[in-house]
This record gives structure tokens, C-alpha cells and sequence, in this order.
């Protein structure tokens, strides 16, 4: 096996995700890394439960060879063979994000042999980590443009601290990936959302919510947003919990999305008003894929045939880092165009056409 690349874990961003990019890529492409200075710039540096839980799927996954895979390491070294589909558990015993993990291990079990099962258990809406819904209901619709899908299945939510969520996800294989042209809006065709609260939080905080949200959308949008608000049964979740989720989808085929996580003390009409401003943020520029699933989105920009284009709000620290990664282990160059109006760009890449040898149809 070739001499492991050396990434730096440090760059730029310098926190889990380009651990997470680089693990992904590195089983992907068959090549073996050595990831130092792991989330150097974060206050608690080195790997923390969700990294290693990741990290410890991943190796599952492929049968990797791995050293520094324990709790506060802040450096790995990974090896790994074959992606070997099949059915796969990750109990994280606390609120570390399941959407962080599935980030981890989606790119890779699409290029699997055949579909593979995910079974999470860990937080579902937790801070600092997309929640659930928006893995759902945002960035699911935008990777089915590159022809990748996941069926989602919730059983519990689990909130900061005690976790305890649970979700089955699906993953079906491909056998390559199609670039996305998402440079065109359109116009807004559906703004719809879900304003929630659980445990002992009363549902007049999720109705706050929705006003707030509603107030702020009606503004931008021709049709009246369809927003529920709702309490959760307590055998999806016991703790408490609140949260907003929102998006819009537009004639174009762009699907774009916000959210807001209450924590200790919850006002539904900041949480509600937040989520909705950045909304109408991204609504009255006309972008077509937003800031939390552009990064998001890099890697598969990177392994797909031909050439994607996005039209997007700058790039966040977190895009500029999976690209940066993604250069290191595929060499693929991407384009940034500024466009002066509404301050927006085109982030733009001709991918890598990654083939997934393992099947020969394009779903299985
Ligand atoms: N509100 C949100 N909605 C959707 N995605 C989000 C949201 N907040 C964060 N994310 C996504 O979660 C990921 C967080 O990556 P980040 O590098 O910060 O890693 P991390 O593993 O959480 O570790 P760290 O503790 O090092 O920050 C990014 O992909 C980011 O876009």
C-alpha cells in the first residue's frame, strides 16, 4: 500500500470536518492518510466522541488499519482496504450528532457493493451539527440532484446532553456520481417548515415559533409559507427539546434551507424570527444552494463526472476547507466567480468521475 498523505488538521477551518472529509475520501479513493493536528483550533483539541465514532465506523467499514483512534488523539493514521456494504451500528452513549457521523459515512457506503443499513444512536438536534430534519429535508433533495439517496427512518430524538436519539438510514450504492448545474433560482415555489418543543416545554413555544417565522417569510414570499408547529410524543422524546426547521424549494429545482436549536431558556420568537431571517437571506439573493449545504456538497462536486456549478452565498471557512482537502486527495481545482450583485458566487469544478468498480448498475 502507498505512504500515507499527510493532511493537516489544522487548516484553515482546523475542526472535525476536514477529519471527517478526509476520512471519507481516503477510504473512497483507497488511500492511506495520516491526519495531524487534529481540531487544533478548536478549545478542546483531538478527537472528541462523534470523531471517533466516525472514525471507528469508517474503519468498520473498510477494515482499515488505524492508529490514534482513541479519545482526545490528535493524530490518525488510517489505512484502508475494501468498502464492504452491509448493516452497521454506532452507539455513541451521548448527544455526539448522528448527522456528523452520517456526513462521515454516506460518501463512502454509496460506493459499496450493494445498500448498507445505518443504525444511530446519539443526538438528532444538536448544536453545531446540522439537525436531522435539515440532513432530510435540505440536503437529501440537493444530493439527489448528483443521482444519491438515503430513506430515513426516526425512531427517538436525543437532545444535548443526554442524547439518546435513534434513526435508521439506507443507503443505496452507485455506481458513479452526476455533476450538478444549480446556477439558476427560478422562483420560489413552496416555503414550508416544522417548529417543535419536547419534553416538558409547552407547545405555545413551537406556536411562538411559527408567528415569528411567518411574520418574517410573508415579506418574501407570494404563496404563505406552509409552517407546522407541534410537540413531539414522549416516546420519540423524553428531554427537552425545541427547534425550527425551514425551507424553500423554487421552480429551478433549488431546494435551500435554515434552522434554529433553543437551548436552556427558549424564546419560540427569536428562534422562529433567526431562522427565518437567514431564509429570506438567501431568498432575496437568489442563491440556489446555501451556506450549510455547500460545504457539505464539496465532496461529491470533487468525485462526480463532469463539471458542477453552484450558485451560492460566499464561501464559508468550512466550503473553502473540503476544498481544500479535496484538492489534496483527487487534485481537482475549483473555480470561484464572484458575481457582484447580491453578493453571491459560482463555485465551479470539473470532478474526478469516480467509478464505482464494485457494481456495474447504476442503483442497487
Ligand atoms: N445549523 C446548521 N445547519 C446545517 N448544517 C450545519 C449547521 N451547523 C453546522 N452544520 C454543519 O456541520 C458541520 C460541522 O463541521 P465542524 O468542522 O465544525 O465539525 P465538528 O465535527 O462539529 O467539530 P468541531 O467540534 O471540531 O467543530 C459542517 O458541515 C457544517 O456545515
Amino acid at each position: 500500500m502507498s505512504e500515507a498523505l499527510v493532511i493537516d488538521g489544522s487548516y484553515l477551518e482546523g475542526g472535525g470536518q476536514i477529519l471527517r472529509n478526509a476520512l471519507s475520501l481516503s477510504c473512497i479513493l483507497r488511500r492511506p492518510i495520516k491526519v495531524t493536528n487534529i481540531r487544533a483550533n478548536r478549545p478542546n483539541p483531538g478527537l472528541s466522541n462523534q470523531h471517533l465514532f466516525g472514525l471507528n465506523l469508517l474503519q468498520n467499514i473498510t477494515g482499515a488499519r488505524v492508529k490514534g483512534n482513541h479519545i482526545k488523539s490528535t493524530e490518525v493514521e488510517f489505512y484502508p482496504g475494501d468498502i464492504t456494504s452491509g448493516r452497521y451500528t454506532v452507539d455513541t452513549r451521548t448527544a455526539a450528532s448522528v448527522a456528523l457521523v452520517l456526513q462521515a459515512a454516506l460518501p463512502v457506503l454509496i460506493f459499496g457493493n450493494s445498500k448498507s443499513e445505518l443504525d444511530l444512536i446519539g443526538g438528532t438536534n444538536v448544536g453545531m451539527a446540522p439537525q436531522v430534519d435539515s440532513m432530510t429535508e435540505v440536503l437529501r433533495p440537493n444530493l439527489e440532484l448528483f443521482g444519491i439517496s438515503f430513506d430515513f427512518d426516526l425512531f427517538k430524538r436525543g437532545y444535548y446532553p443526554r442524547g439518546g436519539g435513534h434513526c435508521k438510514v439506507l443507503v443505496p450504492a452507485v455506481r458513479s456520481i452526476k455533476a450538478v448545474n444549480l446556477v439558476n433560482f427560478g422562483v420560489v415555489s413552496e416555503v414550508s417548515g416544522w417548529c417543535f418543543v419536547a419534553g416538558k416545554l409547552p407547545l405555545r413555544i413551537a406556536e411562538d415559533m411559527k408567528q415569528a417565522a411567518e411574520r418574517e417569510l410573508q415579506q418574501i414570499c407570494r404563496n404563505p409559507p406552509q409552517l407546522e408547529a407541534y410537540k413531539e410524543s414522549l416516546e420519540v422524546a423524553r428531554d427537552n427539546g425545541s427547534g425550527v426547521i425551514l425551507k424553500a424549494v423554487t421552480t429551478e429545482g433549488c431546494t435551500v434551507g435554515s434552522s434554529a436549536l433553543g437551548e436552556r431558556q427558549v424564546d419560540g420568537r427569536v428562534l422562529g424570527k433567526s431562522a427565518a431571517d437567514e431564509l429570506t437571506k438567501y431568498l432575496k439573493s437568489e442563491i440556489c444552494v446555501d451556506s450549510h449545504v455547500q460545504d457539505q456538497i464539496i465532496i461529491f462536486m470533487a468525485l462526480a463526472h463532469g463539471i458542477s456549478r453552484i450558485l451560492t452565498t460566499p464561501l464559508t471557512q468550512h466550503t473553502r476547507t473540503a476544498m481544500h482537502v479535496a484538492n489534496l486527495m483527487t487534485g481537482v481545482k475549483f473555480d470561484v466567480e464572484e458575481i457582484e450583485s447580491n453578493n453571491r458566487v459560482i463555485l465551479s469544478c470539473h470532478g474526478i468521475g469516480f467509478e464505482n468498480k464494485q457494481i456495474y448498475t447504476k442503483f442497487v
